[in-house]
């Protein structure tokens, strides 16, 4: 039988195609030009593929879905540590805020690209960001070979990127129009929150997002202040009120939502909004906690985010898992709720569901080969009986060895491929000398 000719063939001691699905012993994934060709058993897949290249993890291996990070501000890594153990409205007013108005294109470039080092070694394949001169996050994508989904954010004030919300929104017009067609990069319509933003301005942005067909990013209901201000304002809880304002709907994937009625839950799930629970940052800015049994049960897709590294304060979807899995346990005394299987999904099949991308967050024919190789011939990874649990519970991010996006080799054997590690964090640690935000 003639063999048909793949890219590359990664064979591992265990392929997992799907969180819940049955891990493969002695697998293998061919890819071919940046999808993926076959997935099954080394011997049924290399007797009808020749693999261009072969990247042997048979022993130890254990091949995964690429993450999907589906709420960061990628560029906030510059800040990370600068304001810890404050509550959300202090930190981000009286430190970050401050702190990104001495922010240049040169900057935000930089911690992008420190931002996707530290993910790619976190396993993570793709994100969803909102920040200020999001050209340049596209641009060190671009180079660097991630998946993302990027958004010009939004405010009614001005920023050091756009003097006004408007602007901001012409821009994400224009970024639409020279990202669109991008084999790996989507651009999004963000407005920020709905206090930072006027009705106008959330219209204005729902206008823009219905009339590219692009999907849209907020903060929603981050905090119990955020509820009282809103209600205030507009006598409505925030997602009562973005709802009347017409933007609930699958397009949004709405960040955070921990300050929730159960009216809300029944609104978000009627509207079939995405939601982006980020608990490390809820639990650091002391947010609280998102009621995810709740959503889960309502039939609302709920994904992962690590909110930026400046309230996390780290990228690490590794541990976002263990942290979403352990946390609804511990409130409810039920061991049962968020399994590992489910937090896993998070990050992949219901991210990808979350991002209309039915070709991403599972190990398939046809699927992007989106992919990630762990390690697991070490002490804290044996024995394994279960794959997703040893993701979500036992792994770190030095267990992952190799990723794979769109095809494309990003890291190799602990080695970054696309990105100048050792320059890039010679020249953060000066950055961050000049930008003298530190103590003296
Ligand atoms: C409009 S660009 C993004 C903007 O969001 C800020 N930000 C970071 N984390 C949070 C958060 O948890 N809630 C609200 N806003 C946040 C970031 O600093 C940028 O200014
Ligand atoms: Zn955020």
């Amino acid at each position: 039988m003639s063999r048909v000719r793949a890219d590359l063939l990664v064979r591992a001691e265990l392929v997992l195609p799907e969180p819940a699905a049955a891990p493969i012993r002695d697998g293998a994934v061919a890819v071919r030009g940046g999808t993926i060709a076959a997935v099954g058993p080394w011997a049924e897949v290399s007797a009808r593929h020749e693999g261009a290249r072969l990247l042997d993890r048979k022993s130890g291996g254990l091949v995964f879905p690429g993450l999907v990070n589906a709420h960061t501000h990628a560029p906030m890594t510059l800040f990370r540590g600068l304001a810890d153990d404050l509550p959300l409205k202090a930190w981000l007013e009286d430190h970050i805020f401050p702190a990104e108005a001495r922010l240049t294109r040169e900057l935000v470039a930089l911690g992008t690209e420190l931002a996707c080092a530290e993910m790619i070694r976190c396993g993570t394949t793709g994100f969803v960001d909102m920040y200020l001169f999001e050209e340049e996050v596209a641009r060190v994508v671009d180079r660097v070979g991630m998946r993302a989904w990027l958004g010009e954010g939004v405010f009614d004030f001005p920023t050091p990127a756009f003097p006004s919300g408007r602007a901001a929104l012409a821009e994400t017009e224009r970024l639409a129009a020279a990202w669109g067609g991008h084999p790996r990069i989507t651009i999004t319509v963000d407005p920020h929150t709905p206090y930072t933003c006027a009705p106008e301005l959330m219209e204005a942005a729902r206008d823009l997002a219905g009339r590219l067909d692009l999907a849209m990013v907020t903060h929603l209901a981050e905090t119990r202040w955020e509820v009282e201000e809103i209600t205030r304002r507009h006598g409505k809880t925030p997602a009562a009120y973005l709802d009347a304002l017409g933007l609930l709907g699958e397009r949004l994937l709405a960040a955070h939502c921990v300050a929730l009625t159960p009216e809300d839950i029944r609104l978000l799930a009627e509207r079939d909004v995405r939601v982006a629970h980020c608990p490390e940052s809820n639990l650091k800015l002391a947010s609280g906690i998102a009621p995810v049994p709740e959503l889960l049960a309502a039939g609302v897709i709920v994904t992962l985010g690590t909110d930026g590294a400046a309230s996390n304060n780290d990228l690490d979807l590794l541990s976002e898992m263990d942290t979403a899995a352990k946390l609804p346990k511990g409130l409810h005394r039920d061991p049962t709720l968020v399994s590992a299987t489910e937090a896993l999904a998070m990050a992949t099949t219901q991210a990808a569901r979350a991002l209309h991308r039915p070709d991403l967050g599972r190990l398939a024919p046809g699927a992007a080969a989106d992919l990630v190789v762990v390690d697991l011939d070490q002490a804290h990874l044996r024995p394994c009986y279960h794959p997703a649990s040893q993701l979500v519970y036992a792994a770190r991010s030095g267990d992952v060895r190799d990723v794979v996006v769109a095809g494309r080799l990003l890291m190799e054997d602990r080695h970054l491929v696309t990105i100048d590690e050792t320059d890039i964090l010679a020249r953060v640690d000066r950055a961050a000398r000049e930008l003298g935000l530190g103590p003296a």
